[in-house]
């Protein structure tokens, strides 16, 4: 999706920190490591995260989440910090959303917004992360970055004739008003930790349907406005993913964004 010019925010009003989750097992990926840690061009999925975050600008700090136990993730997330950069590793949960959690208790004070970014996202470009810190200055509680669905969507249940097919289909939602919803996910950091342990305790399929963090504001009431994503933050899930990072980054990719 192309990204409309931003209009102009006169001064920074507040300070920003990144969590990227990072503490997926990469089950669908099917490396048999942690998908962080799968090369894409020669270097783990997460320092082009973590590149990709830093490069944007928008950090003040940030808080890698990595696999319980994880010596190799946090190692690289040292080298980081022994560069000079102020960020700070975790151990993650079961869940992307324990993790999530656990980034954000992890933030510490002085913090007014924090964006939630998959390190599965790797290659966002930089005007992603702007556009959802811009939106955030301008007021805005929640933010996420969407692309239009270009597949028809339907919804299904277990058909009346499973000798035929185990599904069919109950309805059509109107493609135009639908969105395929990225990250980084922009918000105020009191009101996201707020939602997030509102919801620490729920179990089983209550907490399973909390695909992403915006849904936790969408319960509690806050209005979730939409920018523009970009196609080039594809989550890298399946090894088809993987091969087309390969060839976004093989095609000069990181140096245009
Ligand atoms: N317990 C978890 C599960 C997921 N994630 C993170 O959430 C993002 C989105 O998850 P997904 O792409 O589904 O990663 P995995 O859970 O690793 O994938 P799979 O389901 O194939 O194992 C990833 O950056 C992943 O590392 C996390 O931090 N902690
Ligand atoms: C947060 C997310 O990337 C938005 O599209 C997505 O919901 C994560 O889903 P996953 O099943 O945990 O990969």
């Amino acid at each position: 999706m192309s990204q409309p010019p931003l209009s102009p925010v006169p001064e920074r009003p507040g300070r920003a920190a990144v969590v990227i989750v990072a503490a997926g097992s990469g089950t669908r990926l099917g490396h048999g490591i942690p998908k962080a840690l799968v090369p894409l061009a020669g270097r783990p999925l997460l320092a082009h995260a973590i590149d990709g975050a830093l490069g944007s600008g928008v950090a003040d700090r940030m808080v890698v989440v990595v696999p319980p136990g994880d010596t190799e993730l946090t190692a690289l997330c040292r080298g980081y910090a022994a560069d000079g950069v102020h960020l700070a590793c975790v151990f993650g949960g079961e869940t992307r959303n324990e993790s999530v959690r656990a980034g954000l208790r992890a933030i510490g004070p002085g913090v007014d917004y924090v964006l939630v970014h998959d390190a599965a996202r790797c290659l966002t470009p930089a005007a992603v992360f702007a556009g959802v810190l811009h939106a955030l200055h301008a007021g805005a509680s929640a933010v996420i970055p969407a692309v239009p669905v270009v597949d028809t969507v339907k919804s299904v249940a277990p058909s009346a004739a499973p000798g035929i097919a185990p599904e069919s289909v109950t309805g059509t939602p109107e493609r135009a008003a639908l969105r395929a919803v990225q990250t980084p996910q922009g918000f105020r950091l009191g009101e996201l930790l707020r939602a997030h342990e509102a919801a620490a305790s729920w179990t089983g399929e209550r907490a399973a349907a909390v695909t992403d963090d915006a849904m936790l504001m969408e319960l509690a009431g806050s209005e979730v406005f939409v920018v523009p994503g970009s196609v080039e933050a594809l989550k890298v899930t399946t090894p088809l993913d993987l091969l087309l990072a390969e060839a976004l980054v093989a095609n000069g990719y990181e140096e245009q964004s």
